[in-house]
C-alpha cells in the first residue's frame, strides 16, 4: 500500500480525508508562509501549497505527499487567517452582503516516482449580512482567526454564509475531486486508497 502524507496540521483537511475513506500519516511543513510571495491569489495558494508538499517530501524516500493552502479572494486581494480580532471584525464588516472565492491550492507530490500534480480549486462563497453585535460575538468565540477568510462553513460560521456554488470540500480546507483527479495524473487510481 502506497504511504499518504497530508503535510497539514488543518484538522478539516484530515476530517474530510478520514471521512472519504483514507488515513494519511499528518506531517506538518512548518513552511513559513510569509516568506511565500506570488503574483494572484491563485499563484499564492497553489505556490504555498507546493512548498509545503515538497517540503515535506525531501524528508521522506516514498510514498504520496498533500499540501494545501486556502485564501480568501474578494476584489483580487487574497486573505490568509486574520492577525488579530480587530482584523476579523474589519474584515467581516467589508465581505458582509457581498461574493468572494474561496481558493485552495492543492500539490501532491510522489515520492518515488518523482512526480508533481497540482492545481487550485475555487469555490463562490456569498456572504450573509451578520450584525456588528453578531460580527463581535462570532470574532469572540475565537473561530474566524483560526481560519482562512475568518469564516467556517461547517462551524458558527455557518450562520453567515448564504450560499457557495462550487466543491464545499474546497472551503473545509481539501477539494476531493481535484485530489482525485491530480491522484490520476500520478497513476494512482483513488480508490487503492481507500482504507
Ligand atoms: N472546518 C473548516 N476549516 C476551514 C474552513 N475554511 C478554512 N478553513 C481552515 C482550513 C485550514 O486549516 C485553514 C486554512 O489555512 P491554511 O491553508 O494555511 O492551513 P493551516 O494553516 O490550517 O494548516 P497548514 O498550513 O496546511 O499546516 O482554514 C471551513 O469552512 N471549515
Amino acid at each position: 500500500m502506497t504511504e499518504l502524507v497530508l503535510a497539514s496540521a488543518s484538522p478539516a483537511r484530515l476530517g474530510v480525508l478520514r471521512a472519504a475513506g483514507l488515513d494519511p500519516k499528518v506531517i506538518v511543513s512548518g513552511v513559513d508562509e510569509d516568506a511565500v510571495t506570488a503574483g494572484s491569489p491563485e499563484e499564492l495558494c497553489l505556490a504555498l501549497a507546493e512548498a509545503k508538499a515538497g517540503a515535506v517530501s525531501r524528508t521522506l524516500n516514498e510514498g504520496l505527499v498533500i499540501g494545501c493552502d486556502s485564501v480568501l479572494e474578494l476584489d483580487g486581494v487574497a486573505y490568509g487567517k486574520p492577525g488579530s480580532p480587530e482584523e476579523a471584525v474589519r474584515r467581516w464588516r467589508m465581505m458582509r452582503g457581498r461574493t468572494g472565492r474561496l481558493l485552495t491550492g492543492h500539490c501532491v507530490k510522489d515520492v518515488t516516482g518523482g512526480g508533481t500534480a497540482k492545481a487550485v480549486g475555487s469555490t463562490v462563497v456569498r456572504f450573509g449580512t451578520p450584525t456588528d453585535d453578531e460580527i463581535a460575538a462570532y470574532v469572540a468565540s475565537g473561530e474566524p482567526l483560526r481560519v482562512a477568510g475568518a469564516f467556517t462553513l461547517d462551524g458558527l460560521g455557518g450562520w453567515f454564509i448564504d450560499g457557495i456554488d462550487g466543491d464545499h470540500g474546497n472551503v473545509l480546507g481539501i477539494s476531493l475531486p481535484l485530489l482525485g483527479r491530480l491522484f490520476a495524473e500520478l497513476g494512482v487510481p483513488v480508490t487503492s486508497l481507500w482504507r
